[in-house]
């Protein structure tokens, strides 16, 4: 069976790397731990932007509803700072909220800094995208997507990863296969596909 392209969408929000102030890691680190874990060709679409609410939602809008993404990824602006607005922005452009992510991505997070509970991050459907916060830390990307195992490659908390295959199958996108050494998809039996 060959496996689908699937289009995801990147969006990097931090102050000062879309002001050059350092070089932004967000992106560089959402491609390679996303190109690690799945088997599917995949195509990305990139975005640099400031903390700014108005910024991120047409980011976001455009993504979902122009270049159809199954999946997008935001990672920075999660915390309580005055300038930290993108769970706002996420809602407010979401069709339906899907805040098991949210839940369980706190809870693995808190496995790695107590400081976990400081992000109010969310995951969203917007039509056929699944819209997805991760914190700013690039080191949180893979921790919060792949979860924490133990020096034999045992999982210990699960990475939010293993759900969203079959979310975006629900959602009407394609199937996507990961690989089971970084992060191993669960669907029910009669979902899933013959490889
Ligand atoms: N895009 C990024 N690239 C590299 N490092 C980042 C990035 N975003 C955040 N960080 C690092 O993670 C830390 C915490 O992230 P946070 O999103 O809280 O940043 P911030 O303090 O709001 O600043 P900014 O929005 O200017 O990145 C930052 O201080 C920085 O060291
Ligand atoms: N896995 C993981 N989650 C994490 C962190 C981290 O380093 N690793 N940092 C925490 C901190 S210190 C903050 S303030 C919040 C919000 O971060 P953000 O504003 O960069 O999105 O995420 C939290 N979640």
């Amino acid at each position: 069976m060959t496996l689908d392209t699937v289009k995801i969408g990147l969006v990097s929000i931090s102050d000062r790397a879309s002001q050059g102030v350092y070089q932004d890691q967000g992106i560089p680190s959402l491609r390679e731990w996303l190109s690690k874990a799945l088997e599917n060709t995949l195509e990305f679409v990139e975005v640099l932007i400031p903390d700014e609410q108005a910024d991120i939602e047409s980011a976001l809008i455009k993504l979902a509803d122009d270049d159809q993404c199954a999946l997008i990824c935001t990672t920075g602006g999660t915390g309580p700072a005055k300038r930290d607005v993108t769970p706002e922005a996420t809602l407010a452009i979401a069709h339906r909220e899907m805040p098991g992510f949210g839940e369980q991505m706190r809870q693995i997070s808190l496995h790695f800094v107590p400081t976990a509970i400081l992000s109010r991050q969310v995951a969203v459907i917007r039509s056929n995208s699944l819209i997805i916060n991760l914190p700013g830390q690039p080191k949180a990307i893979a921790e919060t997507l792949e979860g924490l195992k133990d020096e034999h490659g045992k999982s210990i908390v699960k990475g939010i990863f293993a759900a969203v295959p079959y979310c975006i199958d629900l959602i009407g996108g394609p199937y996507m296969e990961t690989r089971d050494s970084v992060v191993k998809a669960f669907r029910p039996k009669s979902a899933i596909r013959p490889k």
